[in-house]
């Protein structure tokens, strides 16, 4: 998870890093707030980073988000973990990073760290990266394009169907000018993030969910709500289990979308007891994209 990684960094970490490493790292590192009596929050940049911006979130402090650059070693994944190792590598698990997917496309991979200094509770994640956006979808997330709306974050979710994904969450969302969307989604334990960069020709939607009961919430009808609200050329999923098979429901299944092709089907056994599931779709017309190994840091 992103923002939901900041959970408790002491206990455990479990870094998906995909295309925006340096993100994905900023944020679930956290930037660590200095001073909550000041109505001008100063945040502290995570291993290295310049904090640039910070922007206030629908007055929910803890949903605050900031931008940072990236100076090294934030540029290569083995530099990533020789840092990350310095933090949790001597965590009871060992830190324990693995490359999934494509080894011939560099687009195409997902780069995990994981430690922790107790076995996990039982608990599903699913991640979801979506590329290629289909263009009347990707619209919806430009400012203009709800204007009149008393508030666009608002409009985006519901407009977009996201506020349907999983209906009983309640959302915090927020709109970035001129077009851009993040939210972040709570219901019990049950949490959600979603980020959408909708331009053309780099557009990218991120979906994450993790504490929800795998044994009532169903995998590909979650899934194929996602898929309604951004129509993706491309993506690819981290189902990622603690508690075993049994425990998990249909989160072990694999599975069949109308529309798309699975490229690439891995099953990683992680440290700590932990199974990843991990799979690339293309919309069916899309040319096809050879399976590759796991590699192992
Ligand atoms: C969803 S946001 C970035 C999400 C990222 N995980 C974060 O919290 O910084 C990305 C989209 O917002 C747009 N955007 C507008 N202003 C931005 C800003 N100040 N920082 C980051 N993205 C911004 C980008 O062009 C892009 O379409």
């Amino acid at each position: 998870m992103e923002n939901q990684m900041a959970l408790d960094m002491n206990q455990h970490v479990l870094l998906p890093v995909l295309q925006e490493a340096r993100n994905v790292l900023m944020e679930s590192k956290g930037g660590k707030e200095k001073s909550s009596s000041s109505s001008s929050l100063q945040h502290e940049a995570p291993l290295g980073y310049t904090v640039e911006d910070i922007r206030p979130n629908g007055g929910i402090k803890k949903f605050q988000s900031a931008a940072y650059s990236n100076p090294s070693p934030h540029r290569s994944f083995s530099d990533e973990v020789a840092v990350l190792n310095q933090f949790f590598g001597s965590l009871e698990s060992g830190g324990d990073a693995y490359v999934i997917g494509d080894s011939a496309n560099a687009d195409r991979k997902w780069h995990i760290y994981y430690a922790a200094t107790k076995p996990e509770l039982p608990m599903v994640t699913l991640e979801m990266c979506m590329t290629k956006l289909n263009t009347e979808r990707a619209l919806i997330f430009f400012k203009n394009s709800v204007e009149g709306h008393e508030c666009p974050a608002k409009a985006m979710t519901k407009l977009s169907g996201i506020s349907n994904i999983i209906p009983e969450m309640e959302i915090c969302d927020f709109d970035f000018d001129p077009c851009g969307y993040s939210m972040n989604g709570i219901h019990g334990p049950s949490l959600s993030t979603i980020h959408v960069t909708p331009e053309e020709g780099f557009s990218y939607a991120s979906y994450e969910a993790m504490g929800f009961d795998p044994l009532t919430l169903v995998q590909q009808d979650l899934i194929e709500r996602v898929l309604r609200c951004f129509d993706p050329s491309e993506f690819s999923l981290a189902v990622t289990i603690f508690g075993g098979r049994r425990l998990a429901g249909t989160w072990t299944d694999e599975i069949l979308l109308d529309g798309y092709t699975c490229k690439e089907r891995v099953e990683q056994d992680l440290s700590g007891g932990g199974l990843l599931i991990y799979q690339a779709f293309a919309a069916s017309s899309v040319a096809a994209v050879s399976p590759g190994p796991t590699l192992h840091y």
